[in-house]
């Protein structure tokens, strides 16, 4: 079973004052989320390679970067290349998924794949037992502050059966709407890696925002370990 981690998703922070937000966060968690996107997979435009590599100047901490782009071949080297530690990609956009992954390991990266709410756990089926990370969108990517999707709550107790059955151990990351009030219900379903942009950065004691966000987390599945009321049905 995966150790328990928040991912604080800089979409959230003052972009002006980036090293200082993740300096700020640090004490509470091993890793950031970065999202990339291109106004093109996403109606939104955030940052890219350059700024990836400011981030890794600046922090130790494990770059988390998400691609909500559609040209992931191109880019997703680069952005292994400017520092990220791992790197997770919408499939749907790649002719040859199985190869990008491969390519993005040969480069030295963690590779995830992510499912919009919509999308079936079946669109990566074939990648899961390559990969180092499932992201499993709980709101429509784009933008931060959505409401959390309680509907995507059974797609990941799928992804943990299709783990077990397989044999796979990849890590399965919640992204959107994630706060103390709704982060249980997921790590009872088997989430384990927790993405929270405006419940930390939209706080002024950002590591004690975090680290709620965390203890919710390690409640949530101990209480689904006891059988209790957060446990997914
Ligand atoms: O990928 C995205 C949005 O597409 C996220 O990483 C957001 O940054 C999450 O923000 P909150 O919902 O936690 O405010």
């Amino acid at each position: 079973m995966h150790e328990l981690r928040v991912a604080p998703s800089i979409l959230s922070a003052d972009f002006a004052r980036l090293a200082d937000e993740v300096a700020d966060v640090a004490p509470a968690v091993s890793m950031v989320h970065v999202d990339v996107m291109d106004a093109h997979y996403v109606p939104n435009l955030t940052l890219g390679p350059p700024v990836v590599r400011s981030l890794r100047a600046a922090t130790p901490l494990f770059l988390d970067a998400h691609l909500m782009i559609t040209d992931p071949r191109t880019y997703a080297p680069q952005v292994v290349a400017a520092g990220a530690d791992s790197v997770t990609f919408h499939p749907e956009v790649e002719d040859d998924p199985l190869g990008l992954v491969e390519l993005l390991r040969d480069v030295g990266s963690q590779v995830g794949v992510a499912v919009r709410p919509h999308q079936p756990l079946s669109l990566v089926e074939e990648l899961l037992e390559s990969i180092d990370l499932l992201l499993v969108m709980t709101v429509q990517p784009g933008f931060g502050g959505q409401a959390f999707q309680p509907e995507v709550l059974p797609k990941i107790a799928e992804a943990v059966a299709a783990r077990e059955r397989l044999g796979a151990r990849f890590r399965i990351e919640v992204d959107g709407g994630i706060s103390p009030d709704t982060v249980g219900g997921t790590a009872a379903a088997g989430a384990d890696t927790f993405v929270a942009g405006s419940a930390v950065f939209d706080h002024l004691d950002r590591p004690a925002a975090a680290r709620a966000v965390l203890a919710a987390a390690e409640a949530g599945r101990r209480e689904a370990a006891d059988g209790g009321p957060s446990a997914a049905g």
